[in-house]
């Protein structure tokens, strides 16, 4: 940064006020400078950190709801296995119901004559018509490998016709190494690289396909658009630069047909702050975060909200003692180390980290085999293990979430087919208890939103919702229980619909040792 006028070099004491990056020394210059300025005039600075290699810093201070950022994606594309979808407007076919319209040229589906023309799909169409490659999708709208090709074909296609933005895409990490080593790899090796070589004849190699496929494991988004009617991956690039924090200071949202992404500060974050998101679920407990961000990105989360054996004074990751039965809490002597033991914090009692994990998973499992057109099972786990997981326990979360999305939409379950009692007891609120350790958003508070469901969800707030924006299908306003504190509809609403797909959690066997941390 310089002290120096960016328009006649003399010395300058006054700063944009929107970037904080450049100076002037008198209002007129700045006025001068603008039309020039403009185009790089953003909040924030792309800088390089010796743990968390390039990353994104706050340029000045940053309000709660600014945008930061705003950008579209450099690819879109579906994922490596994918529920058909239409390679233009990319919105999920069913090819159960409807007569499958398939493109003239390449013989993929699509949604009909408008996205064959699109300007999108000519590109690729081009290369697969060429090499007279004709898809097999199957119509069963299952998720199908066939489409792990289009990701990896749309950036070799950059290269060929927007090199400068291939370059772009080069310069993000992949994590090659690491995925190589893994299973999926091998398959994607066996099978990507014959196919973009000899069958599609694109000049390309082994590696390059390789270390493609490891950027968008490494950087992608999840994108959806509110409707559900969409979900595949994007690539964004300077979006894709900023790093994790388990108790990150944005959330994201996905626009436009080009689903370009509004980046939003969720807190105040001061001027020279790393700007982060989540990489995970932000209601996973700390164990099964960690897991996951090791498994995925290849890295130890070490933030504050990771050390925190509290997990910031919200006990996500936490379990009931059953051996004080006064709802106290067992905590990780070490969270960032799974092997460390877990101790009631009231009376000491212990139970081995391999438990705990061994635990996690066995209730990661039951929640994954519940049928999920069914509300019964998911109300008989939180009676099952209410001594054991705490209202505000992961699981029970994320059971509770799954019950919102059933409550008021699943057949035998909208609201006028729910007695009146059932509605009246079960009506609750999904709150947000403000956990004191953690700054609060200003959200704009609108009204205490209600819904039919099971006992409170009492949801801690570890200040930012995360990814994907999906509809909570909630039934309108009903009453206005006293609860503790206010709901801030925004964050409730886009908290992670908790998919009922990698849910698991921790489970808790009994281990009768008592010992010191
Ligand atoms: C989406 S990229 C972020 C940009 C990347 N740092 C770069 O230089 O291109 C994700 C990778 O950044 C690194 N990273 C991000 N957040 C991190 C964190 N909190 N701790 C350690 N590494 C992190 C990890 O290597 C991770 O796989």
């Amino acid at each position: 940064m310089s002290n120096k006028c960016a328009v006649c070099k003399k010395s300058a004491t006054q700063t944009c006020s929107a970037c904080g990056q450049v100076f002037y020394c008198a209002r007129e210059h700045q006025k001068q400078d603008w039309k020039q300025h403009k185009k790089f005039c953003v909040p924030f600075k792309i800088t390089t950190d010796e743990v968390l290699g390039r990353c994104v810093v706050a340029t000045r201070n940053l309000r709660p709801g600014e945008v930061i950022m705003k950008q579209a994606p450099l690819i879109l594309g579906p994922k490596v296995v994918s529920a058909p979808l239409c390679l233009s407007c990319h919105k999920k076919l069913n090819l159960e119901e409807k007569a499958r319209y398939e493109c003239d040229k390449c013989k993929w589906p699509l949604c009909g004559q408008e996205c064959e023309a699109s300007p999108l799909h000519q590109a690729e169409c081009q290369v697969f018509a060429q090499a007279e490659f004709v898809p097999t999708v199957k119509s069963d709208n299952s998720r199908q490998p066939v489409y792990s090709s289009i990701a990896p074909l749309r950036a070799l296609l950059l290269k060929r016709d927007h090199p400068e933005k291939f370059k772009i895409l080069r310069q993000c990490q992949s994590h090659l190494s690491e995925h190589l080593a893994t299973p999926v790899y091998q398959i994607l090796r066996n099978n990507l690289v014959s196919f973009f070589i000899d069958v599609l004849k694109m000049d390309t190699d082994e590696t390059e396909i390789l270390t493609i496929c490891s950027i968008f494991d490494t950087n992608c988004f999840d994108v959806r658009n509110p409707k559900g009617t969409v979900n595949v991956r994007g690539l964004y690039p300077t979006i894709s630069l900023l790093s994790h924090d388990c108790k990150q200071n944005t959330r994201h949202s996905f626009h436009g047909d080009d689903f370009h992404l509004l980046l939003t500060a969720t807190v105040p974050i001061k001027k020279g702050e790393l700007i982060t998101t989540t990489y995970t679920q932000t209601l996973w407990g700390t164990l099964t975060r960690r897991a996951h961000l090791k498994m995925s990105k290849h890295f130890d989360c070490t933030c504050d909200r990771c050390k925190d054996p509290t997990e910031l004074g919200s006990y996500v990751g936490a379990v009931n003692c059953t051996e004080c039965g006064d709802g106290s809490k067992i905590v990780s002597c070490n969270p960032l180390d799974k092997a460390a033991d877990w101790k009631c914090q009231k009376c000491g009692f212990v139970i081995e980290g391999k438990e705990m994990v061994w635990g996690t998973d066995f209730l990661k499992d039951e929640i994954s085999k519940l049928d999920k057109r069914d509300p019964k099972g998911f109300e008989e786990f939180l009676v099952k293990y209410k001594e054991t997981l705490h209202q505000k326990n992961s699981f029970c979360l994320q059971v509770k979430y799954a019950l919102i999305q059933m409550y008021g939409s699943l057949e035998g379950y909208r609201l006028a087919e729910l007695e009146f009692s059932v509605v009246l007891l079960s009506v609750v609120v999904v709150a947000v208890v403000l956990v004191p350790v953690v700054p609060v958003v200003p959200v704009p508070v609108v009204p205490v939103l209600l819904v039919p469901v099971v006992p409170v969800l009492v949801v801690p707030v570890l200040p930012v919702p995360v990814v994907p924006v999906l509809p909570v299908p909630v039934v309108p306003v009903l009453v206005l229980p006293v609860l503790p504190v206010v709901v801030p509809l925004a964050p409730v609403l886009s908290v992670p619909v908790m998919p009922l797909l990698p849910v698991r959690v921790v489970a808790v066997s009994p281990s009768t040792k008592k010992s010191k941390c």
